[in-house]
């Protein structure tokens, strides 16, 4: 059973949401990577909505919730998850997200751990410096549109091999970052200028699995691994996979994920 719709969180900001499988299963949170939307979740949601009600969202600045204007931190992005759930009645989930997804993932972990009975970081990275990389990435979006940084992020997204051999999946994902509001994808990267998250992932204590790329330069393994050093119990699984590995690994991706939070 399918249900969607828009929630308004604190700030006003309103974020696109959508419910897929079981009404009666325990709710699945998915948080997008930046410059995706929710649809990035769609190779795992058959395998996914088996066990799941399948709780996918646009961050804010993506996909059909709102851009607002200006940079937004990881704050506020943990709190639009939380005060999500909340606008839908939801106590208590499990959660993934993909790189952006994951940094709100690990926030979460800390600020809300209440909410989350396991959390899934996938791709991703407790600091992503140096700030000033992210800035010149704010300047050129916010100054030539999406268009300027394409064939940079889908390198990163993608092994050289994967995409010529999947045309269609180029198209696919392409079109999700040139449709990305540049403000929002700006406010975005704001939020990822300002995050440092390593003095504080240890205090996490949900059960946590984390994803690595063996081949992602835009989060590499090192980064994955200083996670699972920093969380006590935490678990990790590597992938043959660049950045996207949901996308370049999908069945593997859905295995560990069901694994996981069997
Ligand atoms: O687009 C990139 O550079 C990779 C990335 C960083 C954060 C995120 O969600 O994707």
């Amino acid at each position: 059973m399918t249900d969607q719709g828009f929630a308004s969180v604190g700030d006003g900001c309103r974020i696109a949401w959508r419910l897929d499988g079981p009404a009666d299963a325990p709710v699945l949170m998915l948080s997008n990577s930046l410059g995706t939307t929710m649809d990035m979740w769609l190779p795992q949601l058959p395998a996914l909505t088996e066990r799941f009600r399948v709780l996918r969202y646009d961050q804010r600045g993506h996909g059909a919730s709102d851009a607002p204007a200006g940079g937004y931190s990881l704050d506020r992005l943990g709190r639009d998850a939380v005060e999500l759930l909340d606008a839908l009645g939801l106590e208590t989930v499990d959660y993934c997200g993909l790189s952006l997804g994951g940094m709100t993932g690990q926030w979460l972990g800390v600020h809300a751990p209440d909410r989350f009975r396991r959390i899934v970081l996938a791709n991703t990275a407790a600091y992503m410096g140096p700030p000033s990389g992210w800035q010149a990435r704010i300047g050129v979006v916010l100054d030539k549109g999406m268009g300027a940084i394409a064939s940079a992020v889908l390198e990163r997204w993608f092994t050289p091999e994967f995409l010529p051999a999947s045309p269609e999946v180029q198209t696919t994902v392409e079109a999700w970052l040139l449709a990305t509001s540049p403000g929002g994808y700006a406010g975005c990267c704001a939020a990822i200028r300002d995050m440092d998250l390593r003095p504080v992932i240890g205090l996490i204590r949900t059960p946590v699995l984390v994803i690595i790329g063996g081949r992602d330069p835009a989060t590499p393994p090192a980064q994955g691994e200083e996670i699972v050093a920093a969380i006590p119990g935490a678990k990790s699984v590597t992938f043959d996979a660049a950045h996207l590995s949901n996308i370049e690994q999908p069945e593997k991706f859905a295995a560990a994920l069901l694994d996981f939070l069997a």
